[in-house]
């Protein structure tokens, strides 16, 4: 006798009424169903216990109620060598914090004192292009704030734009393109919690408008006036730096500066009532330059300007905590 599911399961014909009436039966079910709200995973990863969670560790690690955030470019980690008792707290040690695969970036933050400021400055950041969800590149930013911080210093390495900039010069962001945004990715997509912030955000005076003149008035006073830009600044979603063209469009869009980070961060930021002050160094010179800026090395590089960077973070947080 033979056997009715095997045998007509090797017929093709039979096979194939019997992926029909499957993929009916699917269909039915589908129609069936409620319809549900897709929640992008960018809310879903972190929650406002999980961060809540990530601020305690840190809260009780280092014993310090953290006033300033400094998130460190990659070229800036020496900002770290400023905090007096610090507390090295590595990413892998807080609960779900992102760590970075990468070589060479320090994932840690550093918690202590500086210029008699509490300060927890994050040595190596999370960036897009290393497969990361921006919710993750931005998570440290709402730890921080559940942390107690009230003013967060961005730093970055970027590429100029701008046919005036050069390696070296120091340029304070007053605003930015947010081309992710713009393609529909951002930290903010989702489900909203209203303790970070409300489900949308103006993005006035993201930048933070006094913040960006006394850095300016400070810079000046270091005699760093040479060097001192204020500009647009992009980010770019991949690692490839970009082309001659990609420049040229970059610089009909009207920005001055690109880099691969900090414009996600900063929305986090002031999307929950953070004050920020923002800046990137110029790493490599662009607009028809011969220059290849993959080859640049930031490690043997441009060790005047990042100490002006250090000494610019340093005097504006004195300003701010003594009121000046
Ligand atoms: O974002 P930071 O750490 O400044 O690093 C910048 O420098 C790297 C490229 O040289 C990229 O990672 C870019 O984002
Ligand atoms: O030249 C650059 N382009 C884009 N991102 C960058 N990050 C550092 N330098 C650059």
């Amino acid at each position: 006798m033979k056997c009715q599911q095997c045998c007509a399961s090797k017929s093709p014909l039979a096979r194939r009424l019997q992926l029909k009436k499957q993929k009916e039966a699917e269909e039915a079910e589908a129609k069936a169903r409620p319809k549900q709200i897709v929640v992008t995973p960018q809310s879903l990863l972190y929650n406002y216990d999980d961060v809540s969670a990530m601020a305690e560790y840190i809260l009780r690690t280092c014993r310090i109620r953290p006033k300033f955030g400094v998130v460190c470019s990659t070229v800036l980690s020496s900002m770290v060598n400023m905090i007096e008792n610090p507390v090295d707290i590595p990413f892998r040690d807080i609960p779900q914090f992102p760590v970075s695969p990468v070589d060479g970036h320090d994932n840690k933050l550093v918690v202590g004192t500086l210029m008699g400021a509490t300060v927890i400055a994050m040595q190596g950041r999370i960036h897009a292009y290393e497969g990361f969800e921006l919710a993750s590149c931005t998570v440290p930013v709402h730890v921080m704030k559940l942390c107690g911080v009230k003013y967060v210093f961005f730093t970055s390495a970027a590429g100029a734009v701008n046919p005036g900039y050069a390696v070296g010069d120091i340029m304070l962001i007053k605003d930015h393109i947010n081309l992710f945004g713009m393609m529909g990715s951002s930290p903010l997509i989702g489900r909203h919690d209203s303790r970070f912030g409300g489900p949308c955000v103006s993005m006035v005076n993201a930048y933070d408008n006094y913040l960006l003149e006394r850095g300016m008035e400070i810079g000046k006073s270091l005699g760093y006036q040479e060097c001192l830009r204020t500009g647009v600044f992009a980010c770019l979603g991949s690692p490839s730096y970009e082309t001659e063209a990609e420049q040229k469009i970059l610089s009909l869009l009207g920005v001055d500066a690109v880099g691969m980070s900090l414009v996600h961060e900063v929305i986090v930021a002031h999307h929950c009532g953070l004050r920020v002050f923002s800046f990137v160094l110029i790493t490599v010179s662009g607009f028809g330059e011969d220059e290849d800026p993959a080859v640049v090395n930031p490690e043997s590089f441009l060790r005047q300007q990042q100490y002006a960077c250090n000494e610019l973070i340093a005097r504006l947080i004195y300003d701010i905590q003594n009121d000046l």
